[in-house]
């Protein structure tokens, strides 16, 4: 599996993913004990976003894209990101947005990742890349996975994330049939999106899919739209990680 390049070593290794310069064959999880990395999406409330930030999962998430009902729009001040914990890497998404635009947006909030939910190409990946941002790329799943359309993506993206294909980009609060991604073969570790909620959590902690590294939280932790409940979050970090980790 190939180690993510702009991760920190101890977030590589908390997910048991090799550490920089130790390339794997493997595309499973190698490096034990290891947990499921966590991101939660789409934060739009600052009293929700302090208490989520303060039960420290691994990603926090940010939508600029307008059309979505958790558009950060001028809700959330880029002081206000900006000001949350080092430790806790802060993820723009976006949906079709232009390298210097996205660029610019990272800057000024104080983002150290994009999220790629549009029909962004392997080359703006590799120019977000190169800029030194840490890049996701989301693809939607249906019925099934072609593995191989990946394939140009891999060189520049340090993790995937696999969402369920639905009228929106993203947040449709669906789950998708998680067995399409038994034969994923690609070095890219990726995360596991869709209508994830507290009642997946014990399914979640024993999946062995290959390159499975983290999941991603959104519309089944939230009271309305970008508002977020710290409680129902809290149960499922819980529940996901084990104790002193
Ligand atoms: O959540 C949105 O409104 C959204 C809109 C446009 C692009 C991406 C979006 N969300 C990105 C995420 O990472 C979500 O967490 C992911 O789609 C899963 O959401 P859900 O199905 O609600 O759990």
């Amino acid at each position: 599996m190939k180690t993510p390049r702009h991760l920190p070593a101890d977030v590589a290794l908390a997910a048991g993913l090799p550490g920089p310069g130790q390339a794997s064959e493997s595309a499973t999880r190698l490096v034990g004990p290891s947990r499921l990395l966590v991101k939660v999406c789409g934060m739009r409330d600052a009293a929700a976003l302090a208490e989520v930030a303060a039960l420290k999962p691994d990603f926090l998430g940010f939508i600029f894209a307008p059309a979505s009902p958790r558009f950060v729009g001028d809700v959330l001040a880029p002081a206000q990101v900006q000001a949350l914990p080092a430790s806790i890497w802060k993820v723009g998404v976006f949906v079709n947005e232009t390298t210097e635009t996205m660029l610019a947006t990272a800057a000024r909030f104080g983002l150290g990742a994009v999220q790629l939910h549009g029909q962004e190409t392997p080359a703006q990946c590799e120019e977000l890349n190169e800029a030194g941002l840490l890049v996701m790329k989301a693809f939607s799943v249906g019925k099934s996975v072609d593995f191989d359309a990946l394939m140009p993506y891999v060189p520049h993206c340090d993790f995937f994330l696999f969402d369920t294909k639905g009228a929106a980009p993203g947040g449709n609060g669906a789950v998708f049939d998680w067995d399409l991604l038994k034969h994923y073969h690609l070095p890219v570790p990726y995360f596991l999106a869709g209508g994830l909620g507290v009642e997946h959590a014990a399914e979640l902690v024993t999946l062995q899919l290959p390159g499975l590294v983290g999941v991603d939280l959104n519309s089944r932790f939230e009271t309305a739209p970008g508002v977020k409940d710290a409680r129902r979050v809290g149960q499922m970090l819980a529940a996901l990680r084990p104790p002193h980790s």
